[in-house]
């Protein structure tokens, strides 16, 4: 690791006006030394000024950041990239003068990324699972020897070299296009910038940006200064507005051209009619802007109605145009009840209210305060109500369509609300659609006949002004999901926009993996040194909130709340070994537990008011469907890694991608920090397995007691890392390979988690051993995916220690903690939003008047 890496982010030195985002070693060893500095803080230390023996209680933090002056040993091109992250915890002294620091803000490429051929095909998922034999569990006591691999490993992988011309980038890019078009504000989209943009930045040209350090070729010599930051100038690069715009091939056409090979399916339809003359005309361009225009600015309004009367003939308009909509074997099941009276409307303010109140109730409290805010309904507010209904029975009982499917009759209904919505837009007329209805407490309230289905409660009226952007993405509540990722191609998954070559899910998160900003983490420091508080006073937390900083390009940061907790839970083949005492169906009845409540995840969560989320990833049992569980089982369980891999490296790449899905869904739906849990009776052993592999360490160092074993046990379970190892000879640089090896479908899916929310500059808390064996994977395929990682505690486990040694990650909570299930996470969680609370409310000391010293 080099000076470089460190520079950004310590603190620049008092006399600097700006940060020095990569100067050169000399300067940036001046950039950390910051003047005042009077106390040592509980910092990690140079290592010549250790004495090991006697710092057992020291932090764990990998020096070679914090100590950002590097020797010419370290610095000396033939040094073990590693070989300062791998000292033991607690061997490091703070350091007088410095600020504790951490180099999981300066991460170092450990290898380059290697994924499986044929990963780019992205094949259906049907055709890439493998059939593979569980075996069912055995007593602790029958443990069979190494047996032959059961299965030969995928074909040989291919280096995924990650620059943006490699990757398909193309898809971000129309997304980003488009939100030009929808004039969407760039904050609150969950679309990057172009990574082209970035990359053509002035430093970045200079110097090897991410995509270059990923780059095997172009990283011939792993040591050499990389840097931290992006463009000096961040803000350059937010605008989309700014120039790269060669990409004519999505422009909006100005005349659709049906016989234009470049414009159409390239898949010919045997049975299709020859064309005979022109097709029929599409509007013209002034016509299709004001239709797409209507919809691009239709609202959902609550707030800043008018009392205004609506005129008959503009509602006449707008219920002529719902009147239109299609509708099942055409059908028209709608009615549409126009309401003025205020003593209706106040009948149905009081049952939305009690809805509302059984709703905020039913929220983790990081949530709940979110929705208080928001205003949910505007029925007392508008002169007009809309009650619109579908008739199950209209059309008698052949109505064409509704055989098979019932709920079109509703489906209509819904096409003649959006119907209304648009031509009320065009009105002038705002709509809010209330949803905070029970259905048949509504039928009753409203008189309506009880074989009426309500679909929608519409309030009506004029309004102040159009939101340019959903009332929801202003709060805060969600984020818009970007086109790209909800167009597939012929299947499921195959994600492509028209005219786009299908992109591969992890290789398109791993490229839109940034450092932190240079820009953002100056502004962190300096506001720091700023708050009415002595510099450094706050330890470790002034570095978790500049990280927060740095990753979300905004100082000070948002507050990272709501959070949400990814419990991944899943089976473990190797459980046959005898490695842990309990049952494999502990694994399918703690998930029923948390999705119960019952389990103390569920009383941590609670207690700081934060979401659990239950993946099923890979468990043994089928689980019934329950509100609150994610149903993505890639199998069920892996296979015993001492016979042979775990699993297939299909079935570990699409476990990642179930992790990235995950945090894509739980960033889009407004959390703004995720966590990582886990379950997975006998994860230990595989998480053991991991670490060793990562570390380097000897599977005694690093396997422990899991759920608490005897030394018999872990005599045994040391033995099967050790075999399972010698078998497989996993190779560190093919971190996915090493996953189907020894991993465990949880493990893969945490991965995937710190890849999608570093993708998504979305800070990931981790919990314990499996999160560390995971994000030992993560940077072995993303090494900058370091930059969203917090670790939230340091557990009992001895395999976790190396792992955060390894990582140079230093955990904020240190109790302990043997669960998992993502408790020292949650633990964790009120500090990192304290940190970034002070940077939000502390005063400076020149608006608060106080004498600095
Ligand atoms: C009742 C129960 C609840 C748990 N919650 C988390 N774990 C934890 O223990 C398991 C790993 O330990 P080992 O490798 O020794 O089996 C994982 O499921 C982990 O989440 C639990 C384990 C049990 C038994
Ligand atoms: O610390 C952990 O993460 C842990 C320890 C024991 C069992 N399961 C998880």
């Amino acid at each position: 690791m080099t000076g470089s890496e460190a520079a950004p982010v310590a603190p620049e030195p008092a006399q600097a006006p700006e940060p020095a985002p990569a100067p050169e070693p000399p300067l940036a060893a001046e950039a950390v030394v910051p003047e005042a500095a009077p106390e040592p803080a509980p910092q990690p230390e140079r290592p010549a000024a250790v004495d090991g023996a006697e710092q057992a209680e020291a932090p764990a933090v990998d020096e070679s950041l914090a100590q950002p002056v590097p020797s010419a040993e370290e610095t000396a091109p033939d040094a073990e990239p590693d070989a300062l992250a791998e000292q033991p915890l607690g061997e490091f002294l703070p350091v007088e003068g410095s600020v504790p620091a951490t180099s999981h803000l300066a991460p170092t490429p450990p290898h380059p990324v290697v994924l499986p051929a044929g990963d780019q095909a992205s094949e259906p998922v049907a055709q890439q699972q493998a059939v593979i034999t569980v075996p069912g569990p055995r007593t602790a006591a029958s443990v069979p020897g190494p047996a032959a691999p059961e299965e030969a490993p995928a074909s040989d992988p291919v280096e995924l070299v990650q620059s943006a011309d490699d990757l398909d980038t193309r898809a971000a890019d129309q997304e980003d296009r488009q939100d030009r078009q929808d004039r969407l504000n760039d904050a609150n989209d969950l679309n990057e910038p172009h990574p082209a943009d970035e990359l053509t930045g002035p430093t970045e040209q200079d110097q090897p940006g991410p995509h270059a350090r990923l780059d095997p070729h172009a990283r011939q010599d792993p040591h050499a200064p990389q840097p931290l930051q992006g463009p000096q100038d961040p803000h350059a690069r937010q605008d989309p507005h700014d120039a790269h715009e060669p990409h004519d091939a999505h422009e909006p056409h100005d005349a659709y051209d049906p016989h234009d090979p470049q414009e159409t399916s390239t898949a010919p339809v045997a049975e299709a009619r020859q064309p005979t003359g022109p097709a029929a005309p599409a509007y013209d361009d002034a016509e299709r802007e004001a239709v797409l225009k209507v919809m691009r600015e239709r609202r959902d309004v609550r707030n800043g109605f008018r009392s205004d009367p609506i005129p008959h003939e503009v509602l006449l308009r707008v219920l002529e145009a719902a009147h239109t909509a299609p509708s099942v074997g055409h059908s028209q099941p709608w009615d549409f009840v126009v309401i003025r009276s205020a003593e209706t409307r106040r009948t149905m303010h009081e049952l939305a209210l009690r809805q509302r109140e059984a709703y905020a109730k039913s929220l983790p409290k990081g949530r709940a305060k979110q929705f208080k805010e928001l205003k949910i309904e505007a029925i007392l507010d508008t002169p007009v109500n809309i009650v619109v209904t579908a008739d199950p029975t209209r059309g008698g009982r052949h109505t064409l369509g509704r055989h098979t499917q019932p709920q079109m009759a509703p489906y209509s209904s819904a096409l003649a609300v959006e119907n209304l919505w648009l031509a009320a837009r065009a009105e002038g007329l705002g709509v809010g659609w209330v949803s905070f209805f029970d259905e048949r407490e509504m039928v009753r309230a409203l008189g309506l006949p009880e074989h009426l289905e309500v679909v929608a409660y519409l309030c009506v009226g004029y309004v102040d002004e159009f939101p340019e952007e959903p009332e929801l993405m202003q709060a805060g509540w969600s984020r818009r999901r970007p086109l790209s990722w909800v167009v597939h191609e012929e299947t499921y998954g195959r994600r492509a926009l028209p005219g786009e070559e299908p992109h591969d899910l992890l290789a398109e998160t791993v490229a839109q993996i940034r450092p932190l900003d240079a820009k953002a983490l100056g502004e962190a420091w300096e506001r720091q040194k700023r708050m009415t508080k002595p510099a450094g006073a706050l330890g470790m937390l002034e570095i978790i909130s500049a990280q927060l900083s740095g990753l979300s390009r905004q100082c000070p940061p948002p507050i990272p709340e709501p959070a949400a907790v990814a419990i991944f839970a899943g089976d473990h083949g190797v459980h046959a070994q005898g490695v842990t005492p309990w049952p494999q169906e502990v694994t399918g009845q703690m998930v029923a537990n948390f999705l119960g409540g019952g389990a103390v995840c569920n009383a941590f969560a609670n207690q700081v008011g934060a979401e659990v989320c239950v993946v099923d990833v890979g468990v043994t049992a089928e689980l019934p469907s329950t509100p609150g569980l994610l149903p993505r089982k890639v199998r069920p369980g892996t296979a015993d890694m001492t016979t042979g891999p775990a699993m297939t490296r299909e079935e570990a790449k699409q476990a990642i991608e179930v992790g990235i899905e995950t945090a894509r869904d739980l960033v889009a739906a407004g959390n703004k920090v995720l966590l990582t849990g886990e379950m997975g009776i006998a994860n230990t052993t595989a998480s053991a397995a991991l670490i060793a592999v990562f570390t380097g360490a000897d599977p005694a160092e690093v396997t422990g007691r899991g759920t608490g074993i005897n030394d018999e046990t872990l005599a045994r379970k040391t033995e099967v890392v050790r075999r399972a190892i010698d078998l497989h000879q996993p190779d560190p640089a093919d971190p996915i390979g090493v996953l189907a090896a020894i991993g465990g479908l949880e493990h893969a899916a945490i991965v995937g988690l710190l890849l999608g929310g570093a993708s998504l500059r979305t800070p990931v808390i981790l919990d314990g051993v499996s999160a560390g064996a995971a994000a030992l994977v993560a940077r072995a395929i993303a090494p900058e995916v370091l930059a969203a990682c917090i670790a939230g505690h340091r557990s009992a486990e001895p395999g976790h220690v190396s792992a955060l040694n390894k990582l140079g990650l230093r955990p904020l909570v240190d109790l302990d903690l043997r669960l998992g299930e993502g408790t020292g996470a949650l633990l964790a969680l009120p500090l990192v939003q304290s940190t970034a609370r002070a940077m939000h409310e502390v005063a400076t000391f020149d608006s608060a008047g106080v004498t600095e010293k």
